[in-house]
């Protein structure tokens, strides 16, 4: 979909921003570029939508050698996104975000449809924040209008330059989980530009990891942490890459326990009874529909028997799951913040379905099949670490 050709950018004074750059992104794709400042990964954007243009080699986007095509109508085709958004100051939210299918001729009120639906998407309500003006907004909500505004005419490429560099990390990390959320809906072909390992590795189907104007490392983010290809991306992705691969391992079926299970409404006795027989000291407690409520102590079901009544006199709520596919970093952060010995993972076919509990020793056994799944090429020290640990 995007495809380098032995491309190199040599500025009039000298400078080799780029030196023979040759990958591809495929279609529905993430790439990540990242790298110290100054090392050609905006250079390496701009060339895409030819703001500047290569001193050799040639860029492809769809098969087409883009020095073909007039700059204007292919930026029309390019969504692009930047860190200082860019937004039109005496435009509102919807105006700015209609802007590119004002440019392509759509009808006003198709244009002004798509925004507010784009608008939408992003997570900002049209009838709240479509007539505002950029200044009224938050640096996150103004984020959001930057990648609504880049979506809005659906370009099938999208240029993102550090678009979430400007916010606080928080709001940073909520922009990412929303754009991954976004991403999965549009699948757009994207080249992301950022200098943050952890910003690369959250969100890039594949990383490029940039050096000195070349590609020292092109692969998933997994296998970059796992078996960095050179001392010096080795060093780029740091001493803590163990754990940095915490956000890019998930949690699978197979990590999770089967705890007994009740419903609110089942009779005491019998669930006490149950509890007992299977030697539980506690049970997850579901409600009609078979989501999640929380759990219930086996003594205090014990103790209540005798009065009858039902699970729901004695369950308690449990506000710490995750939906499967989620992180072992987000699992290690619930657990923490809910100091909770377990916690419960929903999703499956229907999404909130109860799957099963994960427990520290769940997330242990995921650690080691995280670091054994590529043993082949890990260095010897990261296997031991695990077998000893292990044992
Ligand atoms: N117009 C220009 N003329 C001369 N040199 C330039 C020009 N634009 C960029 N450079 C140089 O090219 C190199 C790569 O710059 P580029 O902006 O692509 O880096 P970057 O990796 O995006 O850095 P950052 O993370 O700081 O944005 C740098 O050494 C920069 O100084």
């Amino acid at each position: 979909m995007i495809r380098f050709e032995h491309v190199t950018k040599r500025f009039a004074d000298g400078t080799t921003a780029v030196d023979d750059l040759s990958f591809e992104v495929a279609e529905g794709e993430l790439v990540t570029l990242v790298g110290p400042s100054g090392c050609g990964k905006t250079t390496t954007m701009k060339m895409v939508n030819r703001l500047i243009e290569p001193t050799s080699g040639r860029i492809l986007v769809n098969g087409e050698d883009i020095a073909a095509v007039d700059p204007v109508e292919l930026r029309r085709r390019i969504g692009y996104v930047i860190q200082q958004v860019g937004l039109f100051p005496h435009k509102t939210v919807l105006e700015n975000t209609a802007t590119v299918p004002h440019l392509l001729g759509w009808q006003r009120r198709k244009a002004r449809d798509r925004a507010a639906e784009l608008l939408d998407l992003v997570g900002l309500d049209p009838a709240v924040y479509g007539d505002r003006y950029p200044d009224q907004l938050s640096g996150g909500q103004r984020q959001r209008v930057g990648v609504a505004r880049a979506l809005a005419a659906d370009p099938p490429v999208l240029l993102m330059d550090e678009p979430f560099g400007a916010v606080d990390p928080v709001v940073r990390e909520r922009l990412q989980n929303e754009f991954l959320r976004l991403q999965s809906q549009v699948r757009k072909t994207v080249l992301f530009v950022t200098h943050d390992i952890e910003e690369a590795v959250r969100l890039g189907d594949r990383i490029a990891v940039y050096g000195n104007g070349r590609i020292e490392q092109f692969d998933a983010p997994a296998a970059v942490l796992g078996t960095p290809a050179t001392p010096y991306v080795a060093d780029f992705v740091g001493a803590d890459r163990g754990l940095k691969r915490l956000s890019v391992t998930v949690i699978e079926p197979g990590d999770l326990e089967q705890p007994p299970v009740v419903h609110l409404d089942d009779r005491l006795p019998e669930a006490a009874e149950r509890l007992a027989r299977e030697g539980a000291r506690w049970a997850v407690v579901l409600d009609d529909a078979d989501h999640l409520h929380g759990w219930v102590d086996a003594a205090a079901l014990r103790a209540g028997s005798a009065g009858g009544g039902a699970v729901r006199d004695h369950a308690r709520r449990m506000d710490a799951w995750l939906p499967v596919g989620a992180s072992l970093k987000q699992a290690f952060s619930t657990m923490l913040q809910h100091d909770a010995g377990w916690i419960a993972v929903l999703g499956g076919d229907a999404d909130d379905h109860f799957l099963g509990v994960l427990t520290p020793a769940g997330l242990h056994e995921a650690l080691r099949r995280s670091i054994g799944a590529d043993a082949v090429g890990a260095a010897r020290s990261e296997v031991e670490v695990a077998t000893v640990s292990g044992s």
